[in-house]
């Protein structure tokens, strides 16, 4: 049996709009995160691989099963959505219970693994109140209870740390590490990197549905830091300036400007091209009239993933 979640080109479009685009993973155990800002397609990657929406076109299996294989399938997954939302007048135990039931399982089988989900969230007594009466991070814990209860293999998670306050916040991370320890397979979506690349092995971002970067921590960071730069510089002699600045080899492109008053350069090392276009403005060679970042806002949603300036590691 596979142990993987995978994605094989798999599009969702909800009529018009776009949810993600041509998806292809492989995600092997361990704790995976999905970062991306909001609208960027993460609750409709985490809803694919739980089965609650189809894909439009693409498959989606998980650990070699599909959601057709409803009830292998369901066992198999467990999902605590976003949605901070219970049935009326219920007690965190109630809850619990019904779930279990629901998955079809025996009274006694229920009563025993909603006590053990229970003790694994640590919520202690508080199973036997109203949910109504909970805080916002108990109700996130008996939401976990439920997610876990029936021994899922993979777990999924989505933006968990939400409106949590941090000590909430670094005891629902020290549980999400222990139930990988525990060789649960992981996956938990944020729009903050930060926030959970301390316990991350992998991270994928995405933005606008595609997937922008993949990988272990460090290689994500390093691909956004060496991603090259594009600058727009208006000036008399675009050509000769592109040719001056191809003479240092940080230059990956250049590329005329359709009105002929200027040149988009794009370069691997930022600091270096603008030391080398101040020496060119000295030596008069150009006459430069404006420089000014070209790119879309791909980098900046890369910063604002990865954090600060993308230099951290
Ligand atoms: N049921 C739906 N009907 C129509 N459009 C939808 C539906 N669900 C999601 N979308 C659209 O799909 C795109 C991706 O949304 P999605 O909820 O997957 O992103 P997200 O990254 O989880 O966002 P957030 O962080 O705000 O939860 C957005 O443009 C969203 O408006």
């Amino acid at each position: 049996m596979s142990d993987r979640i995978v994605f094989e080109n798999v599009s969702k479009f909800y009529g018009e709009v776009l949810g993600v685009n041509r998806v292809s993973l492989s995600i092997a155990p361990g704790v995976s995160t999905i970062v991306g800002p909001n609208g960027s397609g993460k609750t409709t990657l985490m809803n694919l691989m739980t089965g609650l929406v189809q894909p439009s076109s693409g498959k989606v299996s998980v650990l070699g099963l599909t959601p057709a294989d409803a009830d292998r399938f369901f066992r198999q997954v467990g999902y605590c959505t976003q949605f901070d939302s219970f049935p009326r007048r219920l007690t965190g135990w109630e809850f619990l219970l019904d779930s279990l039931l629901l998955h079809g399982m025996s009274e006694g089988e229920a009563i025993r693994l909603a006590g053990e989900a229970m003790e694994r969230v640590r919520l202690g007594d508080a199973g036997h109140r109203r949910i109504e009466g909970y805080s916002k991070g108990m109700r996130q814990k008996i939401r976990l209870a439920q997610a876990i209860a029936h021994h899922p293999r993979v777990l999924v998670l989505d933006e968990p740390l939400n409106g949590l306050d941090p000590m909430a916040r670094a005891e629902s991370l020290a549980l999400f590490q222990e139930l990988s320890r525990q060789g649960m397979h992981l996956i938990i979506s944020s729009h903050i990197l930060d926030e959970v690349d301390r316990i991350s092995d992998r991270v994928i971002l995405i933005t606008g549905g595609y997937i922008v970067a993949e990988g272990d921590i460090h290689q994500v960071r390093r691909e956004v830091r060496d991603k090259p730069l594009q600058v727009l510089i208006r000036c008399d002699q675009p050509e000769k300036l592109a040719s001056r600045m191809f003479t240092d080899n940080h230059c990956v492109e250049a590329r005329l400007h359709p009105d002929g008053r200027g040149v988009f350069l794009r370069t691997g090392d930022i600091d270096e091209f603008y030391r080398l276009l101040n020496v060119i403005a000295v030596e008069g060679l150009v006459q430069i009239e404006a420089v000014a970042p070209a790119d879309d806002d791909t980098r900046a949603i890369y910063q604002y993933l990865i954090g600060s300036d993308g230099s951290a590691s």
